[in-house]
């Protein structure tokens, strides 16, 4: 089949290789000329393992061509929409999405298949397909037809998870969702549930919201065990020792492309609501200024004066093995210690625009931070690291320092055993 490929990021990108690499001819539609430059020579504009290796193989094959003209996409038997979806002043910006659908209007033939897997609030495939057809005079169900197949991806484990994990596939007509399994078993090895589109859209964020939830309760655990004299980590470690308890992990916040977004997907048209989901937000985003409290309070201790202290933080991405910054609330810390502290410096190995060697970064500095869950944080030589700093400050915003370094001032969220 040819296939159209709509926004080429985290997921359309990997999304387009896996179809390119079962056969397909796959055409990848990018606004971004350097994405679309950078991936014609066979390099991938994102980190994600295995995906430069896999990308090579289908540009020299000539089974995937990027491209920013949307006439390129004329013939495409199926379009699949994988563009960003933000929030707009607290509210689902869908224009991505909506301009996708208005390409895919001029371009596509009877009898095409458009698939949105973009995160979507409930209601919007419909309304969609419903553009679709004041748009082209069809009729969906008839001339076209239009599903959302929500990604469930992780990112880091994206390549297996395209092929192992099950998917919810909704149609608008019933033959579109069935249409869409055809298309997805091309590559999909896990189950395929067929529903209907508003559904599939309902269960997306009901996932994402779900974990929203679950990781503001572990955070609000820290709190309590910061109170308490407890260390967290080993408390949560020994209820999930329980067979119906499986708490998540504490940190110093929430970020990504989806989770801080997706439960206001979810509420965005609800007109009743019991507050939990908003809630829970809440104390998540909260969670930056909970790490600055822990500094501040080793300052006291240290006796350094704040607005003379040099802190660095370690690690921008949102979290462990990604270049992707996007709502990471390390940068929310950034952005509260620059209004606080004398200087800030940031050490991320993945993300461009920090420190390049955490020597450098660490030299006469009086506090760390630990904001990314990083595998090379894990295992640092503090007590060389601490002998370049001014004072020897920690703080672990991820819970990844079991044993406190020597001769450090060492406090980290839910630590309340140190
Ligand atoms: N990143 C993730 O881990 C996951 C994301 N999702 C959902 O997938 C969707 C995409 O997310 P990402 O891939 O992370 O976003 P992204 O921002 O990395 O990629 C979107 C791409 O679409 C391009 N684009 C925007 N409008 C376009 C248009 N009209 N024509 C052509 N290209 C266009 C953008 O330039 C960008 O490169 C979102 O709805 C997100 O919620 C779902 C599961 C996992
Ligand atoms: C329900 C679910 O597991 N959703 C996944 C999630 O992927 P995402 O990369 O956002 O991963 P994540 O591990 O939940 O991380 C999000 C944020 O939450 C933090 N985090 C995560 C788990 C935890 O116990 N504690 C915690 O603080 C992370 O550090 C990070 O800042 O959202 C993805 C998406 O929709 O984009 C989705 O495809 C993935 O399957």
């Amino acid at each position: 089949m040819k296939i159209g490929v709509i926004g080429l990021g985290y997921i359309g990108l990997p999304t387009a290789i896996m179809f390119a690499s079962s056969g397909h001819n796959v055409i990848g539609l990018e606004i971004r000329r350097d994405v679309v430059e950078k991936i014609n020579s066979g390099r991938a504009h994102i980190i994600e393992p295995e995906i430069n290796e896999r990308l090579k193989k289908v540009i020299a094959e000539e089974r995937l061509k990027a491209t920013t003209r949307p006439e390129d996409l004329r013939g495409a038997e199926a379009f699949i929409v994988c563009v960003q979806t933000p929030l707009l002043d607290d509210s689902p910006d869908l224009s991505y999405v909506e301009n996708a659908i208005r390409t895919i209007a001029e371009v596509m033939d009877r009898g095409a298949l458009i698939v949105i897997e973009s995160t979507v609030p409930p209601g919007t495939t419909v309304r969609m397909a419903r553009l679709l057809e004041d748009l082209t005079g069809m009729r969906e169900g008839i001339d076209f037809y239009v599903a959302h197949a929500p990604e469930r991806v992780m990112p880091g484990r994206i390549f297996k998870e395209l092929v192992y994990n099950s998917r919810i596939i909704g149609g608008v007509s019933p033959k579109a969702a069935v249409l869409a399994e055809k298309l997805y078993r091309s590559f999909v090895k896990g189950k395929i549930y067929l529903t209907t589109a508003t559904t599939a859209e309902m269960v997306k964020l009901m996932e994402n919201t779900f974990r929203d939830v679950n990781i503001a309760l572990a955070n609000e655990f820290a709190i309590l065990a910061q109170q308490y004299g407890v260390n967290v980590f080993e408390a949560i470690r020994l209820a999930n020792t329980h067979p119906r308890v499986r708490i998540h992990m504490p940190g110093i916040g929430v970020g990504g492309h989806c989770l801080p977004k997706d439960p206001y997907l979810l509420l965005s048209s609800a007109k009743k609501e019991f507050g939990l989901i908003r809630l829970a937000r809440q104390v998540n985003e909260n969670m930056p200024k909970i790490a600055v409290n822990l500094l501040f309070e080793a300052f006291e201790r240290a006796g350094v004066d704040p607005s003379r202290a040099t802190v660095v933080v370690l690690g921008l991405a949102y979290k462990g093995g990604t270049d992707d910054t996007r709502n990471s609330p390390a940068l929310k810390l950034v952005k509260l210690l620059e209004t606080r502290v004398g200087e800030v410096r940031t050490y991320d190995p993945y993300v461009g625009g920090t420190h390049k060697d955490i020597k450098d970064a660490l030299r006469e500095a009086d506090a760390a931070i630990i904001a990314t869950d990083h595998l090379e944080f894990k295992t640092l030589p503090w007590e060389e690291l601490g002998s370049l700093m001014r004072t020897r400050i920690l703080i672990d915003g991820r819970g990844i320092i079991a044993e406190p370094p020597a001769d450090f001032i060492f406090l980290g969220i839910g630590r309340g055993d140190v």
